[in-house]
C-alpha cells in the first residue's frame, strides 16, 4: 500500500535520511522513531504530499501522492497535530459531517458509537476548541480512524493521553485495516509496531 524506495531528504548540510526503504501493508503499522529534529515529521510529510524528497519514491496505491488528487485524499487519513476545526460546530457535528462526507468503517457508523468508543460522549455538544489536550486528541484521532482509510499516517499520537486514552489507540491502531505509518516517541507503539523504522540514530 505505502513504499518508500530509496528516500532522502537534507536540509542544507544535515541529512535527515537517506537510503530509505519501507513497504507497509494494509494491516500493517510502521513506527517511525529517533531523537527530536531527526525528521520524523518531515519522512510523514513527504508521505502525505505536503513535500518533497530530495531522492527516491514514495508511492501510496502505486501512485505518486497528490493531496490535489480526490483518490489520494480519500485514500489517506492523517494527524499531524494540525487541528484544523469548525470554529462553529460541535464535536458530534464534526463527526456527523465527516460521517456524511466519507465513506467509513462499518463498526463505526454512528456518532453515538464513536463518541462512546473514543470516550467523547460527555463532551459531543460542545466545542473542539474548549477540549481538554487528551480529549482533543481523542477527537482528533477518532476522525481517522472513523474513516475506511486505506492508508493512516499518525504524528505522535500518544501526545496529551492518559493511561487509558494509549490505550484505546493501540487498540484502534491494531483493529485497523489500514496501513499506519506513525512517528512516535511511545516506547508502546513501538511495540506493538509490525516494523520500526529509525532515524537520525548512530
Ligand atoms: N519549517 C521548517 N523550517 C526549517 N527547518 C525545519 C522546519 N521544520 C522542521 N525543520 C527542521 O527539520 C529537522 C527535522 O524536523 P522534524 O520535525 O522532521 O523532526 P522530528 O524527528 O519529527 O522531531 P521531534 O521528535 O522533535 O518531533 C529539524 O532539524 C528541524 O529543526
Amino acid at each position: 500500500m505505502l513504499q518508500i524506495l530509496d528516500a532522502r531528504r537534507a536540509l542544507g548540510d544535515k541529512v535527515l535520511f537517506d537510503s530509505l526503504f519501507l513497504s507497509v501493508r494494509p494491516g500493517e503499522c510502521a513506527a517511525v522513531v529517533g531523537p527530536n529534529g531527526a525528521g520524523k515529521s518531515t519522512l510523514l510529510r513527504c508521505v502525505i504530499g505536503d513535500e518533497i524528497l530530495d531522492a527516491g519514491t514514495v508511492r501510496v496505491d502505486e501512485r505518486v501522492p497528490d493531496d490535489t488528487s480526490p483518490h489520494f485524499r480519500s485514500a489517506v487519513a492523517f494527524d499531524l497535530g494540525d487541528d484544523a476545526t469548525f470554529f462553529d460546530l460541535t464535536v458530534a457535528e464534526h463527526l456527523r459531517l465527516v460521517l456524511r462526507l466519507h465513506r467509513c468503517a462499518e463498526r463505526s457508523a454512528t456518532v453515538d458509537w464513536i463518541l462512546a468508543d473514543a470516550g467523547l460522549a460527555e463532551v459531543a455538544d460542545r466545542y473542539p476548541h474548549t477540549l481538554s489536550t487528551g480529549q482533543r486528541q481523542r477527537f482528533s484521532l477518532a476522525v481517522v480512524f472513523m474513516r475506511s482509510a486505506r492508508l493512516i499516517v499518525l504524528d505522535e499520537p500518544e501526545q496529551g493521553l492518559d493511561v487509558d486514552g494509549r490505550g484505546w489507540l493501540i487498540g484502534k491502531m491494531a483493529e485497523s485495516r489500514a496501513a499506519i505509518l506513525v512517528a512516535t516517541h511511545s516506547a508502546e507503539i513501538q511495540k506493538s509496531a509490525d516494523i520500526v523504522v529509525r532515524i537520525g540514530e548512530r
